[in-house]
């Protein structure tokens, strides 16, 4: 999609549409782009801007479409992009920006799709805004389904079946609502100076880990990049040898140059490693501390990386736990005996969690409750011995944490 950058269209809502194309043509993510060099030269209101509507766009999208379907001629019929995301763009702002003034969202929304490659839907977007418009103003003829949260309509509806038969119905609306908001920062700990600013779910897996054992002299982080975990254990333990692996290059090298950019981080060794299957390097010696914050589906983090929700299938899962599996069955067997190892991931789903860790618990590996090592702030959410955060039931993103041990005869 090309734009012209006409000087109708506000330099916010250009970026905003670019970005929403990649998202929705490629396996890009919106917070990488909303990163990108071309939304860092924008001014601060207008890549903020540009950020609401993107993560807006992204996290009503399900609503939105459903909003405007019955609206079209033929409501099954294969919009063009540029008509598609105009209309989005346009009906997020005239039903969740109440800041933005409906004739600046509707005319600019025309805009965008005329000069983006759809000149020929130009008029059906503007009527279609306009009813919106209309609708919005007498709410008894908004075509809104009823039977869920508009906040749960906004998710898949096999994701809030299943969340409401793991967590039950009112732990699902908090995720539900959690998930269309910003995540909230610094409700568990308490900024400290030197350390990376990561969210609080995934600070507190890192002091969880710092925590597991009092003075390692080697600690391994499995999938460590961008790093953020990493910087901290690596300022918890300043005297460890610490290796960091990753499997993508790209992101290696951007974890390296983040350690690089510190004195407290500096020490740390980056490595491009399978770790599903381990390199001869990572053979030699074995690890008292491992870090293993597994790939996963991300279901715990739908507000950070709205895009997730429209790109995740339930068959996904069984694929995603398959490698969980194996990487920790890996790491394991790096530990050193006594040694202890975190397994951790941002998903809620029991697949890539406790079952996953139930799979690889053999007699020379047991797990640990991790209770003590916990902030007094998350408490609550120790389960069985292991951490399980709920978005909107703690203030946090959703992660689940398990802690094992190898067995000191081993
Ligand atoms: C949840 S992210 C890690 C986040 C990181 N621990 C942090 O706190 O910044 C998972 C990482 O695992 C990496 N990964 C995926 N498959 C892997 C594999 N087989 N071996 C090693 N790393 C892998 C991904 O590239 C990704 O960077």
């Amino acid at each position: 999609m090309k734009s012209q950058n006409q000087p109708a269209i506000s330099p916010a809502r250009d970026a905003a549409i670019q970005i929403l194309y990649r998202v929705m043509s490629s396996a890009a993510h919106s917070d990488d782009l909303l990163h990108s060099p071309a939304v860092n030269r924008l001014s601060p209101e207008d890549r903020n801007l540009t950020t609401a509507l993107v993560l807006g766009v992204l996290r009503w999208q399900s609503q939105l479409d459903a909003v405007m379907r019955p609206m079209l001629q033929r409501p099954d019929a294969e919009l063009h992009p540029a008509a598609l995301l105009a209309l989005r763009l346009g009906i997020f702002q005239l039903l969740h920006m109440d800041r933005i003034p409906p004739h600046a969202a509707i005319n600019e929304s025309v805009e965008m799709a005329r000069d983006n490659g759809a000149p020929h839907a130009a008029g059906m977007v503007n009527a279609i805004l306009r009813r919106v418009q209309r609708e919005k103003e007498s709410p008894k003829r908004t075509p809104l389904i009823v039977t869920m949260t508009p906040e749960e309509q906004a998710h898949p509806e096999w994701l809030i079946t299943r969340w409401r038969k793991n967590f039950g119905t009112a732990a699902t609306r908090r995720i539900a609502t959690y998930d269309q908001q910003e995540p909230p920062s610094g409700q568990l700990y308490t900024p400290e100076e030197g350390l990376p600013q990561i969210d609080d779910g995934s600070r507190a897996i890192a002091e969880i880990t710092a925590a597991a054992v009092p003075n390692p002299k080697r600690i391994l982080d499995c999938c460590a990049a961008p790093g953020g975990k990493t910087a901290v254990l690596a300022i918890r333990h300043p005297q460890a040898e610490i290796i960091a692996c990753d499997i993508s290059p790209k992101r290696l090298e951007a974890m390296r140059k983040r350690m690089d950019r510190s004195e407290s981080t500096k020490h740390v060794k980056t490595l491009l490693a399978d770790m599903t299957a381990p390199p001869a390097e990572l053979q030699a010696g074995k690890f008292d501390l491992i870090l293993c914050d597994a790939p996963c589906s991300g279901t715990g983090t739908l507000s950070r990386n709205p895009e997730i929700r429209h790109r995740l299938r339930q068959s996904d899962l069984p694929r995603q736990a398959d490698r969980q599996k194996a990487i920790l069955n890996q790491a394991l067997l790096l530990l050193a005996p006594g040694g202890r190892l975190i397994y951790s991931t941002c998903s809620l789903e029991p697949e890539e969690n406790l079952e996953v860790v139930n799979a690889v618990t053999t007699g020379s590996h047991r797990t640990i409750d991790l209770t003590s090592l916990l902030p007094q702030s998350v408490s609550a959410a120790a389960i069985d011995g292991t951490l399980r955060t709920l978005p909107g039931t703690q203030p946090c993103d959703g992660f689940f944490a398990a802690l094992l041990e190898t067995s000191p005869a081993e």
